[in-house]
């Protein structure tokens, strides 16, 4: 196992987006979400954005967004990605792909191994799939409640896209999660936080170094 694939979800100020940028992080994501403690306002997520721009994937998350709202992330923010963290259909993430021109990423809320099903059809037209724990019943996000789920479910999962596994990742688990569910490209958010919606850019190198460790202790097994 090698070059494992991070995504710090999330970012929202200058000291953690480059905290995750010089810590090697492969793609970073700015929330759109307003309920989210993570939202970010246009003019905010320009400027991280431009941070990243050339050195990591900026990944834009949406939940449930209409075309014109992801029409001006696009031209005001100009991200790689487009991550659909709702109830997005595949034909809604086929017109967003062809209207703007990014690559698009379905999350997928996971409990059972059944909940894998659905994402045979969103790898038709995804570039990426990503898959979350269902959130708990009083949540009112779809994502970043950092809770997990039994990741020995994707163990052997043949998909014809790639897959990034999170949920609950931090740095105490993340070895242990990259062996039980072989995922190769992870995304996080609270884990790296200090308190809900608090990037912590120690938190932040520590987890990199985690990955690495567990990149090194896999390739001895
Ligand atoms: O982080 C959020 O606030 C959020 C809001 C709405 C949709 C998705 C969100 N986050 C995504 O959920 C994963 C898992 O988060 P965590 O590590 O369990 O906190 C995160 O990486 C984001 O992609």
């Amino acid at each position: 196992m090698s070059d494992i694939k991070v995504k710090i979800c999330g970012l929202s100020t200058e000291e953690t987006m480059e905290a995750a940028l010089d810590a090697g992080a492969d793609m970073v994501g700015l929330m759109f979400f307003p309920k989210s403690p993570r939202h970010v306002s246009l003019t905010e997520a320009c400027k991280l954005a431009d941070m990243a721009r050339g050195r990591a994937e900026i990944v834009a998350v949406t939940v449930n967004m209409d075309l014109d709202g992801l029409s001006r992330i696009k031209e005001l923010v100009g991200p790689d990605t487009f991550q659909f963290h709702g109830s997005e259909t595949p034909e809604s993430l086929a017109a967003a792909k062809v209207m703007h021109g990014t690559k698009v990423m379905k999350a997928i809320s996971i409990s059972e191994k059944a909940d894998l099903e659905q994402a045979h059809y969103y790898a038709i037209v995804a570039d990426r799939i990503l898959f979350d724990a269902k959130p708990p019943k009083d949540s009112v996000l779809p994502g970043g409640n950092g809770v997990s789920f039994d990741w020995t479910v994707l163990k052997d999962l043949d998909l014809p896209k790639p897959f990034m596994l999170s949920g609950g990742l931090k740095m105490d688990n993340v070895a242990e999660a990259i062996r039980l569910s072989g995922a190769r490209e992870i995304d996080l958010s609270s884990g790296v936080e200090r308190e809900k919606g608090v990037k912590d850019p120690d938190l932040i190198r520590a987890f990199m170094a985690a990955v690495k460790g567990a990149e090194v202790a896999a390739v001895k097994e």
